[in-house]
């Protein structure tokens, strides 16, 4: 098996739906999940790249494992459950600190997951906003009753690239890597990991091509003669 040429790690507080999403991604699946011990990953082929995408456990007691994760890390998709305000505070508090390995210009994305609760709400309420299917869509939805909204999301990647002081021109904007996703019903999560596909694979491209070639060429190597003086005998 090829080494990975990148890696994106998720991370966020535990029962957002981590594991879920990446599960709905690779295995086209929505099973029953228990909660991720350390960490695990799924190799994607994409394009001509081997990408590696790491689920990382949301529990307390692992937190210490995150950094390592994010270690090189070409992305990180911050995740959050937009019906608990909570689990969008605590990607700010307690894990964004954990990207500080990642590469210099990491990509952030994030993503309110289980929208398909809060659009059970919205329609409850009388208003209708539009069905969650598996299909890709805008990642801006139009506001509904749920407890943490787009905005609010979009705000905290305006913060991070701050913060990481990034240059908010040469990043994607918010609007492009906020999502909504449902893992449970599949709407937006094929756009999630492919938007993000996308804007790594040039990346990591031209982070090779500015490394140093690893290959050594031998026969160029003059194996240097022996002087009496270094002889021991
Ligand atoms: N309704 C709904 N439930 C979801 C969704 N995504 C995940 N869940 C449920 O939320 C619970 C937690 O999901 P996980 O994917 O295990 O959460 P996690 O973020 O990996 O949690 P940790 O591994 O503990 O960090 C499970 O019961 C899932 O079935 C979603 O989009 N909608
Ligand atoms: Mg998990």
């Amino acid at each position: 098996m090829r080494k990975p040429d990148g890696k994106i790690v998720l991370l966020g507080d535990m029962n957002v739906g981590k594991t879920s999403l990446l599960q709905r991604y690779m295995e086209r699946r929505f099973p029953d999940t228990v909660s991720t011990v350390g960490g695990a990953f799924y190799l994607k082929q994409w394009r001509s790249l081997n990408i590696s995408i790491w689920d990382t456990a949301g529990r307390e007691q692992f937190h210490g494992l995150g950094s390592m994760y994010c270690r090189g890390a070409a992305a990180v998709i911050l995740t959050y459950d937009v019906n608990h305000p909570q689990s969008l505070l605590e990607l700010e508090d307690r894990f964004l600190g954990l990207t500080e390995t990642a590469n210099n210009n990491c990509l952030f994305a994030i993503v309110g997951n289980k929208v398909d609760l809060a659009m059970g709400r919205a329609t409850e309420g009388g208003e209708k906003e539009g069905e969650a299917s598996g299909k890709a869509g805008s990642c801006v939805s139009s506001r509904g009753p749920r407890q943490v909204q787009l905005e609010d999301a979009m705000a905290l990647y305006k913060k991070i690239l701050k913060y990481k002081m990034l240059d908010e021109r040469e990043m994607p904007a918010a609007e492009r890597m906020c999502f909504e996703t449902s893992a449970k019903t599949g709407y937006n999560v094929d756009l999630l990991f492919e938007t993000v596909f996308d804007l790594v694979v040039p990346m990591i491209a031209q982070q090779r091509a500015e490394e140093p070639s690893q290959i050594v060429d031998i026969a160029s190597c003059k194996t240097p003669k022996r002087t009496r003086s270094e002889c021991c005998t």
